[in-house]
């Protein structure tokens, strides 16, 4: 029970820290993907550049020119690169498409036929890794054909923002589709990507996520960068940590504060408001018997209060319940509860007394004579005695007048728990109470013979001297029961006569006990 309040507190508190985790981490992604979609657009914005550079060349090519090899058509040529600056240069084709002339190299001494398949695109034909003869070399290239003219593209035209933005770059439909830019981190992507693929894709086992970008066209270009979870923190690491020193310090105190909302839901003082309600009333009945016949002469009401499935003792509600105000609530739940069953139950009998338990604070005659007259007349029984028990360290000088008019009303008045307080024997005089009740402190020390038991007599003379008779509480064992009644005690209760029960069971006691039991 006391660990609920805890387990609950870390949890709502904990939960709280993962949620602003995630949420921090929610958004961290969120600004990568920004960062990545902003690197992407850049690495297809080069790319549509150098295609609509290139485009346009092999465009102007084509308007009906003829593949002449002539220095002063190479001569012109060349300058038309010079308007171009992401061509490389021009390569003239035979009609059995080869290539057999370039601007850097003039007349090939043999035509050169690419053995790639290529790419469509909507520029025209691209072909990987041409090799293109240089004077400073040969270099490879992509060669994008159309008609009888091949333009070689500048090879670092695109690079840079490849290597920047992409992990990888593929290109062409689906069944030529290539990579055509490969980074450091290309075995975490996709291969070969299809142009359909989702824009956000988790890969579990890599633990990385995969974000394309794709531009359609006759043929379509992918970019793909892959995330993993050191990148979206790589340059915000101090405020990695904030968050996470956040995140711990804002879990502790709602933890805290969550634990202790349970606990005061938990706590007597909160449950109370509920647990006295008249349903949750329960009344046990304890036998009070005539020492010397043993015969029952009436039981003492004693409360509990269920709480599920269990039952709450005075001892553990009734601090709370004295502190909330709800001590005339349950006072009348009780006395209702217990004169409604017992006048229901109970065989007819004449002069059983009927002891109920009540607050001082609740003693006021006109509301107490009013609620308890109302609830009798219901049950029908004339042959019930009310006895109302005020525990001695309650007893005050207001009450006194309280008590002497219920007394002549015909209630039964007895003084609880005698000989703990300090009542003023003139006070105790003035009430003249009919029953006053030996504490049981005082009988369970009667074996050993202590000083406090050696008070029984002088509490039996107090008795003889207001006109009162005595109860004796707590009464263990036989010898107790035999002593005190050989002091003069005339009635009494306890574990060695009965235990207070629920009524069925007392009701079963006060069949199975004889008045001479
Ligand atoms: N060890 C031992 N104990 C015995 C023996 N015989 C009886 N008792 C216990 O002693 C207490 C006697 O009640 P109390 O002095 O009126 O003291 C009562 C009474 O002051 C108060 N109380 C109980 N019911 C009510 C109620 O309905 N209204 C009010 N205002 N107070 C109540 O709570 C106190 C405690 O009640 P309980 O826990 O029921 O405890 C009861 C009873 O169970 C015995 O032989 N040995």
């Amino acid at each position: 029970m006391g660990r609920y309040p805890r387990i609950v507190g870390w949890t709502c508190g904990y939960a709280l820290a993962l949620a602003i985790a995630a949420a921090v981490f929610l958004v961290a992604l969120q600004l990568k993907l920004q960062e990545t979609n902003a690197g992407h657009a850049r690495v297809l914005r080069d790319m549509q550049a150098v295609q609509t550079d290139v485009g346009l060349l092999l465009a102007e090519l084509n308007q009906g020119q003829v593949p002449d090899c002539s220095p002063e058509n190479l001569n012109r040529l060349r300058g038309l690169l010079f308007g171009h600056r992401h061509a490389r240069g021009i390569g003239l084709l035979d009609a059995q498409k080869r290539l057999f002339c370039t601007t850097e190299t003039g007349r090939l001494d043999t035509p050169y036929a690419s053995t790639e398949k290529g790419i469509d695109g909507s520029i025209g034909r691209y072909y990987r890794n041409t090799p293109l003869p240089l004077v400073q070399g040969t270099v490879i290239v992509t060669m994008v054909e159309r008609g009888a003219f091949q333009v070689a593209m500048e090879p670092n035209a695109t690079l840079d923002a490849f290597r920047q933005h992409a992990d990888t770059v593929w290109a062409g439909r689906t069944s030529q589709r290539t990579r055509i830019f490969q980074g450091p981190r290309s075995a975490l992507t996709d291969a070969p990507l299809s142009p359909n693929a989702p824009h956000l894709q988790l890969d579990w086992h890599r633990a990385a996520l995969r974000v394309t970008t794709t531009a359609p066209g006759v043929s379509p270009v992918s970019v793909q960068s892959v995330l993993q979870l050191p990148d979206l923190y790589r340059n915000h690491l101090a405020v990695l940590a904030g968050a996470l020193a956040l995140c711990a310090l804002l879990g502790y105190l709602v933890s805290d504060a969550v634990t202790r909302r349970c606990r005061h839901f938990q706590s007597m003082d909160h449950r109370i408001h509920y647990l006295c309600q008249p349903a949750n009333v329960v009344c046990h009945y304890q036998p009070i018997l005539e020492l010397a016949s043993g015969r029952t002469v009436g039981c003492e009401v004693l409360a509990r209060l269920r709480d599920g499935a269990q039952l709450v003792y005075p001892d553990q509600f009734i601090p709370a319940l004295v502190k909330q105000g709800l001590a005339w609530r349950f006072d009348a739940a009780v006395s209702t509860h217990a004169l409604q069953e017992l006048g229901a139950a109970l065989p007819l009998q004449t002069d059983f007394k009927v002891a109920l338990n009540f607050f001082p604070q609740n003693l006021q005659r006109d509301a107490i004579d009013a609620h308890l007259r109302a609830t009798i007349q219901a049950t029908g029984r004339s042959d019930l005695q009310i006895e109302l028990e005020v525990t001695e360290y309650n007893f005050s000088p207001e009450i006194v007048p309280e008590l002497r008019r219920l007394k002549a009303d015909g209630y039964f008045i007895s003084i609880d728990d005698f000989g703990t307080g300090y009542s003023n024997l003139g006070m105790v005089k003035r009430v003249a109470p009919d029953f006053l009740k030996i504490d049981k402190s005082f009988v369970f020390e009667m074996e050993d013979a202590t000083l406090r038991s050696s008070l029984i007599p002088e509490i039996i003379a107090i008795a003889k001297a207001v006109d009162s008779q005595v109860v004796a509480e707590g009464i263990e064992t036989a010898a107790q029961a035999r002593q005190l009644r050989a002091l003069g005690v005339q009635y009494g209760q306890g574990y060695h006569f009965a235990k207070p029960m629920p009524l069925a069971e007392f009701l079963r006691y006060l069949e199975t006990h004889s008045p001479q039991g």
